[in-house]
């Protein structure tokens, strides 16, 4: 007899100007897994289609989902995959292009994990499982939770802090295909309660626009520049930092207010910690963020990088078409094509049968 269930993960998009590794919003772009138990095979089949089809891992201990699912259930007493088991996974969610698509990854990872070994995890527990792999909060949080999501990372005691920051390389092992299920040393169990969270109001008139440049720019890499930046000159500077908290303050209640004021969002989603060192990987973003404004396009609120982008997030209430087309005409004289969706805010993830 074949059983089936369905996990749905909303697409994510963090920082939203000057929240950078704080603030993050779920998207109505879905990666969806159907999960069958009780079709006869050895290893678990994944099949795939939609974004990302051509270039995701189909061996379940090299795919970002079921590695992080199998480190869910190793720390549960389970040792490998069940018997049977089969994944169709849907993803609307394009790789790389700062909408959270590892982060879906991982959260689906978890939620495949919690189900297949039947573990009734929290949403805290599972945001603990989340944070071991993907250690910036952001993504993860709104992806889990839905909604337009703050969450920090808990101050922990000496041993919990070493034990959530054990290398990935010892969460997500590689697993030898010739090791059988012995992999050898237990799997780090996360500490309890890495990551608090709180979710804001959002005045459902508000839509986000996301022009998604046809590029891909890796996290990891628009993370690295911001880092070698950083390095540089050692820290943020301090009246750039005031700047940004701010503006947050504002933002986090500003976005939730009847109806939006497009002066206040607009300033408010102004950042001077991450997208100016990111300029260089984006070209066109200074012009997006500087030339397109409440006065020359009405309707629009604020604009800034999606995450680590290149995506470009302009939120609005109405002439979605007009604000949309003049990013593309921006991104058009830097020779970058776009594709562009009016997404909503979605809810969080869920598990359905
Ligand atoms: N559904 C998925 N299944 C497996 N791996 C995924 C999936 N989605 C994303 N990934 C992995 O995450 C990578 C993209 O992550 P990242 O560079 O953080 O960009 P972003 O999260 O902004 O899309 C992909 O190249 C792929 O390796
Ligand atoms: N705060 C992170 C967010 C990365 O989001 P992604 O969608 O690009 O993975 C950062 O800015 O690096």
């Amino acid at each position: 007899m074949t059983s089936s269930f369905i996990i749905r993960v909303p697409a994510t998009s963090a920082n939203i100007g000057p929240g950078f590794d704080v603030v993050g919003l779920s998207l109505s772009l879905y990666l969806t897994l159907t999960v069958t138990i009780g079709e006869t095979s050895t290893l678990p089949v994944i099949t795939y289609s939609g974004e990302g089809a051509d270039e995701v891992p189909l061996d379940p201990y090299r795919n970002l989902m079921t590695r992080v699912a199998l480190y869910v259930l190793r720390c549960n007493g389970h040792r490998t995959f069940p018997p049977d088991l089969s994944i169709h996974c849907h993803n609307q969610i394009p790789f790389g292009r700062g909408l959270g698509s590892s982060g879906a990854a991982v959260i689906a990872g978890v939620l495949l994990g919690d189900s297949l070994g039947k573990l009734n995890l929290s949403r805290e527990r599972m945001l603990d499982y989340a944070l071991m792999v993907e250690r910036h909060p952001d993504n993860v949080t709104a992806a889990l939770v839905g909604g337009f999501v703050g969450s920090y990372l808990r101050e922990l005691d000496p041993q919990a802090t070493e034990a959530a920051q054990v290398p990935l390389s010892e969460v997500l092992p590689e697993y030898p295909s010739d090791a059988g299920e012995d992999w050898g040393l237990s799997p780090p169990v996360p500490p309890l309660g890495i990551g608090h969270y709180v979710r804001f109001k959002w005045n459902s008139s508000i839509k986000a626009v996301a022009i998604i440049p046809r590029f891909e720019l890796s996290t990891a890499k628009a993370r690295a520049v911001l880092a070698r930046e950083l390095l540089e000159e050692r820290s943020v500077p301090l009246p750039s930092q005031v700047f940004n908290m701010q503006r947050l303050a504002v933002l986090t209640t500003a976005l939730g207010q009847t109806p939006p004021d497009p002066e206040l969002i607009f300033e408010a989603m102004k950042d001077r910690v991450h997208q100016p060192y990111r300029k260089t990987l984006i070209p066109g973003l200074p012009a997006v963020t500087s030339l397109i404004t409440p006065a020359s396009h009405p309707g629009l609120l604020g604009i800034c990088l999606s995450g680590a982008g290149p995506t470009i997030l302009a939120l609005a209430t109405h002439n979605f078409d007009s604000i949309a087309g003049k990013i593309q005409e921006i991104f058009q004289q830097e020779q970058i094509t776009v594709d562009w969706k009016i997404l909503e805010v979605a809810g969080g993830s869920t598990v359905d049968s």
